[in-house]
């Protein structure tokens, strides 16, 4: 890469179109001074959390934050609220931690139609779920304008593709442990930015059946003497539960995961949790005794079964493993996949690249119409799946190799392999300069970017667009109903 195409790359990774926000109930007091003829009013003033002081104010929600927060004014100030919409006016509760406010809404006044019809959840179903408040009309609004905006500079995007039931669709959920103040064990998701534990039964998007299963498990702990992990002073046991589900299969693993491998009476506990839950196929025990956020750690045991299951997408079968990577909306991936195997117009000549493959989902359904599939992962566990999966379902045309998609591509690159369409389906973050320079000196006539992160999307086709490529048709697809994310496939083409 020349030092201009470097600056380049570095310039536009500083500068994602959306900066990420604070804490889910901190707003900044980034305000500004202009807007205090709408200022809310305070009301009362009252005691909570330790005495601390907070206010209640009334309010009109302005607009709403690209992480579906309600925008509203308070002396001068411009605060954030979750679950309140543009137009509503509410009363909320405004407390001060340092340089940040806290809010919380309080009560709705005026509704808005665009305000979801929800049945009455119980106790926090809805955690994790940033835009349930919602209604479909007003979700897919939401994402359509994150995308368009977004994408503004490539063109105008295609109508986003929704989901017919949009609940009930994760086929995998990952639950914390740990005590209450009443020394009391609960399971439950992380607040946003923090290691506190919001305890949680069930979720309006996770499969049913996998949260009953960690319910199962909170409840059989005390009677195995199986004590919840606590962060702070490094003593218990159990730390998370992963349950995935085969949404085709029905097969069901669920993996324990731990500070430690020694497991009293892993026996027992396993017979009892098969007694109460038959239909799974598979409990593995993994081992994390890292301080980090990752769930997963590297150890891993089978306690029974064959330590993978299976699930059917786009009509092949794949072994997923523990730590390997599957879409966790398959209804939803069918669609992602079959947009993005059209974007490439395969002939059944091509060598195509299948980049940040897995456990090679995209490359296998798409080896059926190309030339050769090259895959190419990080994860050592998913590769062996890619290979397993390539043979279980008799694809000949595929390779998978272990490695990183960047240093991969350069060596592609120096050797000067011909490939024709590209695959590329990266994390988060995005992709990397080494592998996006050594994309365009290959100069594949196609390449297709699927994202769960339209920012990094966005500025890393900013970089393909300057060296070469144009942005044909974008596509997004709503993998995460209730939730801020949006998935977003593009088409580009060699010049
Ligand atoms: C969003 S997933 C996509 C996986 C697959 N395409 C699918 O649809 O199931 C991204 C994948 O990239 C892998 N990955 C992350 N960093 C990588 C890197 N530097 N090189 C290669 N693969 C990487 C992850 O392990 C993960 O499997």
């Amino acid at each position: 890469m020349t030092k201009q195409k470097n600056r380049e790359y570095k310039k536009s990774r500083k500068k994602p179109h959306h900066s990420k926000k604070q804490n889910s109930k901190q707003s900044s007091p980034q305000g500004n001074r202009k807007n205090e003829k709408s200022q809310g009013k305070p009301n009362t003033t009252d005691k909570h959390q330790r005495g601390k002081k907070r206010v209640t104010i009334e309010v009109t929600c302005s607009g709403l934050t690209s992480e579906g927060k309600g925008i509203i004014q308070w002396k001068g100030k411009q605060l954030e609220v979750a679950n309140l919409l543009p137009g509503e006016t509410a009363e909320v509760f405004v407390s001060k931690k340092g340089r940040f406010f806290n809010t919380e809404l309080k009560r709705v006044i005026n509704t808005s139609e665009d305000r979801a019809n929800l049945p009455r959840l119980s106790y926090n179903e809805g955690v994790g779920c940033q835009i349930q408040h919602m209604n479909e009309q007003a979700q897919k609004r939401f994402k359509q304008n994150i995308i368009d905006e977004l994408m503004k500079p490539f063109g105008k995007p295609e109508p986003i593709i929704t989901m017919e039931h949009p609940y009930d669709y994760r086929n995998k959920n990952v639950m914390t442990f740990g005590m209450n103040k009443k020394r009391q064990i609960i399971s439950g998701l992380y607040a946003e930015n923090t290691h506190q534990i919001i305890p949680m039964e069930r979720s309006i998007i996770h499969d049913p059946k996998a949260d009953e299963i960690i319910q199962t498990i909170k409840g059989m702990m005390k009677s195995f003497k199986m004590q919840p992990y606590n962060e702070d002073n490094g003593r218990g046991f159990l730390r998370h539960v992963l349950v995935r589900v085969g949404k085709k299969s029905g097969e069901i693993m669920v993996v324990l995961v731990a500070a430690s491998p020694m497991f009293k009476g892993k026996n027992n506990f396993v017979k009892a949790l098969r007694k109460a839950h038959p239909e799974i196929t598979t409990i593995l025990l993994n081992v994390n005794k890292r301080n980090d956020s990752m769930v997963l750690g590297n150890q891993e045991k089978v306690l029974f079964g064959k330590g993978t299951i299976t699930d059917t997408l786009c009509g092949l079968e794949f072994e997923i493993s523990a730590k390997s990577f599957y879409q966790i909306n398959p209804v939803q991936t069918e669609k992602l996949y079959t947009k993005a195997i059209e974007m490439a117009e395969l002939t059944g000549e091509e060598t195509v690249v299948d980049a940040y493959c897995g456990i090679g989902t995209i490359g296998l359904v798409a080896s059926q119409q190309a030339g050769k599939v090259i895959g190419v992962e990080l994860n050592k566990d998913a590769v062996r799946d890619a290979i397993r999966n390539s043979k279980r379902n008799g694809v000949k045309n595929a390779r998978f190799y272990q490695g990183d998609a960047g240093e991969f591509m350069v060596q592609m690159a120096e050797h000067g392999e011909d490939v024709d369409v590209v695959f590329m389906d990266p994390p988060r973050s995005g992709s990397d300069e080494a592998f996006l320079s050594s994309l365009v000196k290959l100069k594949p006539k196609r390449v297709v970017y699927v994202s769960c992160n339209p920012e990094t999307q966005a500025r890393d086709l900013k970089y393909l667009v300057k060296y070469g490529y144009k942005v044909g048709e974008i596509q997004p697809v709503d993998m995460f109903p209730q939730t801020v994310h949006v998935e977003s496939v593009a088409k580009l083409e060699l010049k």
